[in-house]
């Protein structure tokens, strides 16, 4: 069992969801919860922001491990900052720490997508995309060595991660690795089902152009040709087969197809 720990402290890179989704564990959980973020802001009396403009990033981080120490045995949630890997002595500290671990892992784009829309960080201020990508890749590394769990975000409600982080409470010792692959599965199947409802958002699309024009639903040409194309382009993987591909084409046409009958009414 990961055994329901005193102290669960979730890190990973800015708005992957640690402050959200930690406060969503603790709803749903009933524990108390702590946000490394706003306590410094408690202790300093100031925002962030005007930590950052006042006393820099060294001033910053000075407080960030102040208070990192400090909730080490807090009896609760704690949602770290997306910088508490910077310093390489944070990094004993969560080596160390008797918290269990966990690393909310997403992807560039849907957080700094995320990020634009809230525009307070004053990393994201300062920083261009590049050197945005290389912090990634920088912290990436860090954030998986020191966590004893990492859970796949993209695609997932906060909700639905919470309640896969607690579902771990009652995880076999063994199960832990499976579930962290499931963990992957899972966000690749709500990406897979993203993808479709976004495709037949351009089916309406197509069911407005062809009615304007008095297209025919069916376009079996098209269809015929989609179908060897992608057999075309996906022919050095074996996972991928032409039975496969016709398969999956078949339900996604006839949808298709039945999308367009409905709103054309045909
Ligand atoms: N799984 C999710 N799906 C959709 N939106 C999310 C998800 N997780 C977080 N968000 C949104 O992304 C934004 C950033 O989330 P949050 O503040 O929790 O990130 P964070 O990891 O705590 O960032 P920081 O390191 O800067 O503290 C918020 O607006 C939140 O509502
Ligand atoms: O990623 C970072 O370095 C930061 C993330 C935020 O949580 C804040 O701790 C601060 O904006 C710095
Ligand atoms: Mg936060």
């Amino acid at each position: 069992m990961i055994k329901e720990p005193d102290t669960l402290m979730l890190i990973g890179f800015m708005g992957a969801g640690k402050t959200t989704v930690g406060q969503e564990i603790a709803r749903q959980h009933h524990s108390r919860f702590i946000d490394i973020d706003s306590e410094i802001e408690r202790v300093a009396g100031k925002t962030i922001a005007d930590i950052f403009k006042e006393r820099g990033e060294k001033g910053f981080r000075e407080l960030e491990t102040q208070v990192l120490n400090d909730v080490q045995t807090f009896d609760g949630i704690v949602s770290t900052g997306g910088g508490v890997v910077e310093r390489e002595e944070n990094l004993e500290i969560l080596r160390s720490s008797p918290a269990t671990i966990i690393y909310l892992h997403g992807n560039l784009e849907s957080t700094i997508g995320r990020l634009i829309l809230e525009g307070q960080r004053p990393l994201l201020q300062e920083k261009s995309t590049a050197e945005f990508f290389a912090l990634w890749q920088e912290r990436d590394p860090k954030y998986e060595e020191v966590a004893n769990f990492t859970v796949e975000t993209v695609g997932k409600t906060p909700a639905r991660i919470a309640a896969e982080i607690i579902a771990l409470f009652s995880a076999n010792e063994d199960e832990l690795a499976l579930l962290q692959l499931r963990s992957q599965i899972d966000a690749f199947d709500r990406q897979i089902f993203q993808t479709i409802s976004e495709r037949f958002l351009v089916v309406e699309s197509v069911a407005k152009y062809k009615e304007k024009f008095g297209i025919p639903t069916v376009q079996h040409d098209r269809m015929l040709k989609l179908r060897s194309e992608l057999k075309s382009d996906f022919s050095e993987s074996t996972d991928i087969t032409d039975e496969m591909i016709d398969n999956i084409m078949t339900i996604l046409m006839q949808a298709a197809i039945d999308k367009e009958n409905r709103q054309l009414n045909r």
